[in-house]
């Protein structure tokens, strides 16, 4: 595994001047000072729920900044990759948001797409065109998703990158989501890092370990506002 830290300070704030003094910290995993935590009951659901209400008490300020400085490092990756069909999310509860990230992308007229319920198929997911003139709709957690049409579907092995969404990751690549598996039934579909899933989060959604079942797999790259982590 290879981590490369990005410029932060202490509290996983991002560094606001232009000095180029090189401050680095390795964001420890959530301190577990919330009160009503049980650190000892290590249960998905105990996860998430912690682990939503940390990224949720971030005030807007922080998430805007944060958003940005992550946005660049997910750029430079993009780029790197010469990613040019990239499913991105929509963002909502407190993650770390995509559009800042979605602008500049339009700009560089790579081709975006957004995770769709799949109508019929429980559980699955659909990624699905997004413009600036995209039509769209809620879906039934109230998230932001293209209206469906067949012709702006695209099959997950034709994307080169997915930037997926988390409530909860480790070290080890490892990750949790929402709790539906969307996620899980997407990312088996992945051969060879065809398309390449990054994950993308706050540095305090990081945990010392995500309790892992058959069906999960971990993440090969994972981006934060201070990190890189290359599994
Ligand atoms: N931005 C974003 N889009 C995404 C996901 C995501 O994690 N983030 N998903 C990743 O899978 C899919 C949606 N999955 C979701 C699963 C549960 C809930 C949710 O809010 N659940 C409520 C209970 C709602 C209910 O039961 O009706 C909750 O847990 O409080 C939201 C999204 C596709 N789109
Ligand atoms: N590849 C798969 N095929 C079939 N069922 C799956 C698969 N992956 C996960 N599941 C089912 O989905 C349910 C939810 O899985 P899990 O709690 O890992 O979701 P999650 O990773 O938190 O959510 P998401 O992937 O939507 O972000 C599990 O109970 C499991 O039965």
């Amino acid at each position: 595994m290879s981590i490369s830290r990005f410029m932060t300070n202490k509290d996983h704030r991002p560094v606001t001047s232009t000095s180029s003094a090189r401050i680095s910290y390795f964001a420890k995993p959530t301190e577990l000072e919330d009160p009503l935590f049980d650190s000892t009951d290590m249960s998905r659901d105990n996860i998430r729920r912690h682990i939503r209400q940390e990224r949720n008490s971030l005030s807007s300020e922080e998430q805007n900044q944060l958003a940005l400085i992550a946005s660049r490092h997910m750029l430079a990756e993009i780029q790197a990759q010469s990613a040019q069909h990239v499913a991105l999310y929509f963002t909502q509860d407190g993650e770390l948001a995509t559009q800042k990230l979605i602008e500049a992308l339009w700009e560089l007229d790579i081709n975006l797409y957004l995770p769709c319920i799949h109508p019929f198929s429980k559980g699955h997911l659909l990624f699905v065109r997004y413009d600036r003139d995209s039509v769209m709709v809620n879906n039934k957690y109230g998230i932001s998703e293209p209206q469906l049409n067949v012709q702006h579907i695209i099959p997950v092995d034709k994307l080169d990158m997915i930037i997926t969404p988390m409530v909860a990751f480790d070290e080890h690549g490892n990750r949790m989501g929402m709790g539906s598996g969307y996620y899980d039934r997407t990312l088996a579909q992945v051969t060879n890092n065809k398309p390449l899933a990054v994950g993308f989060a706050h540095d305090c959604q990081q945990v010392s370990q995500v309790p892992t079942d058959f069906w999960d797999i971990p993440l090969p790259v994972i981006i934060t506002p201070t990190r890189r982590l290359a599994i």
